[in-house]
């Protein structure tokens, strides 16, 4: 297993700005590429990404550029942190400048709308690689804290082995301890679902429902995401983990999630358009994911509730009141059935 010394960060929002952190503070180098040049600017020049993680300082053998082919010189590992719904874009016009040996490592937590893929397989499809050169990152991992260098646990999940070892010890230190997984499909539903359970439980919040309301979405949001799971080969045994639980409980519960925070909004009465204006450009990627999501489960036969009702607040108008009331009104049933 070759060491991984040079590693390239293709996004500078939140949890692109704290992975680099994570991996600077393992004694990775690290360059990032913002869209923003001012972005990149302030990260090189201040060691500061004041408009994503205000306060935090990063460590100086990050650097930063705005220009994607000077970010990717020389990586031997490249990290996309970009929101899910702008990935396939976003690596077309990165594609002729990956080094070809580079691990491609996918931050993203989503599931694309139209082709309804999940972002490895998008990754392999633009980027022309094989599945095993791609580890997922996913788990409980909220980028303020993880900047702030709170500890925490991640799931590295690749069909090849050494690689997700490679990414392990080039991204472990003091506050991240990361695990391999080999579970990819389950690893990333477990990431993309959660978004959006983590909408109907700020949605609860915001209507003043209290922490059993919590807890019933929590426990049959990983019912839902365990059945899709299952019908796409999926190991079960990941949604007890760290990718399934874990997110679950760290997103669903904690205010500084964007998802739970938009919920929150719309269970307060406001539109779509006001809690998408009160993001500050940042992603919430449950609101797509629903839609997404909801179609992937439809095509194979398996019920999604909670994710339909979200889709259906979000994107067909229906109050979440009436959205909570007609989850409650469904036919009485079996547990695990
Ligand atoms: N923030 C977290 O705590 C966290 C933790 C784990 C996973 N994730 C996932 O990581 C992914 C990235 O999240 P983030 O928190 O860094 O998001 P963010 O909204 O904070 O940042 C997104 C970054 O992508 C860039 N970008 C490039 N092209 C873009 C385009 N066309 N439209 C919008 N942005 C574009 C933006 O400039 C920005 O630097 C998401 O899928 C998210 O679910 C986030
Ligand atoms: O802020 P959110 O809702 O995008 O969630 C962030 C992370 O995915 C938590 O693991």
């Amino acid at each position: 297993m070759a060491e991984v010394q040079r590693v390239t960060v293709l996004g500078a929002g939140s949890w692109g700005t704290a992975f680099a952190k994570v991996l600077g503070d393992a004694g990775r180098d690290v360059t990032m590429w913002a869209r923003r040049p001012e972005v990149a600017a302030e990260i090189r020049e201040r060691h500061l990404n004041s408009s994503y993680l205000p306060g935090i300082e990063l460590p100086e053998r990050i650097t930063a550029t705005a220009d994607p082919a000077e970010a990717l010189d020389g990586a031997q590992a490249v990290v996309l942190a970009v929101p899910s719904q702008t990935l396939r874009t976003n690596l077309s016009e990165w594609s002729g400048l990956l080094p070809p040996d580079a691990i491609l490592v996918s931050l993203a937590k989503g599931v694309e709308l139209g082709t309804l893929k999940r972002m490895s397989e998008v990754i392999a499809e633009i980027a022309r690689v094989d599945d095993g050169q791609i580890v997922v990152v996913s788990g409980p991992n909220l980028a303020k804290e993880i900047a702030l260098g709170q500890p925490a646990a991640a799931v590295l999940a690749c069909t090849d082995h050494d690689n997700a070892k490679a990414i392990q010890q080039a991204s472990f230190n003091q506050y991240f301890r990361p695990y391999t997984n080999t579970d990819v499909v389950g690893c990333e539903l477990g990431g993309a679902c959660k978004n959006v359970i983590a909408l109907s439980c700020g949605m609860a919040a915001g209507l003043g429902l209290g922490t059993n309301t919590t807890a019933t979405l929590i426990t049959r949001g990983l019912a839902e995401m365990a059945r899709l799971g299952a019908k796409l080969g999926a190991d079960p045994l990941t949604f007890a983990g760290l990718a399934g639980v874990g997110d679950l409980v760290a997103t669903c519960s904690s205010p500084l999630s964007r998802n739970r925070t938009f919920g929150e909004r719309l269970g307060r009465g406001e539109t779509l358009e006001q809690a998408l204006a009160a993001t500050g450009g940042q992603v919430a990627e449950g609101v797509k994911s629903c839609t997404s999501i909801r179609e992937l489960a439809m095509g194979l036969g398996v019920d999604m509730p909670i994710t339909d009702a979200m889709h259906r607040v979000c994107h067909e108008g229906v109050d979440p009141r009436r959205a909570g009331a007609e989850l409650l009104g469904r036919s009485q049933k079996h547990e695990w059935s």
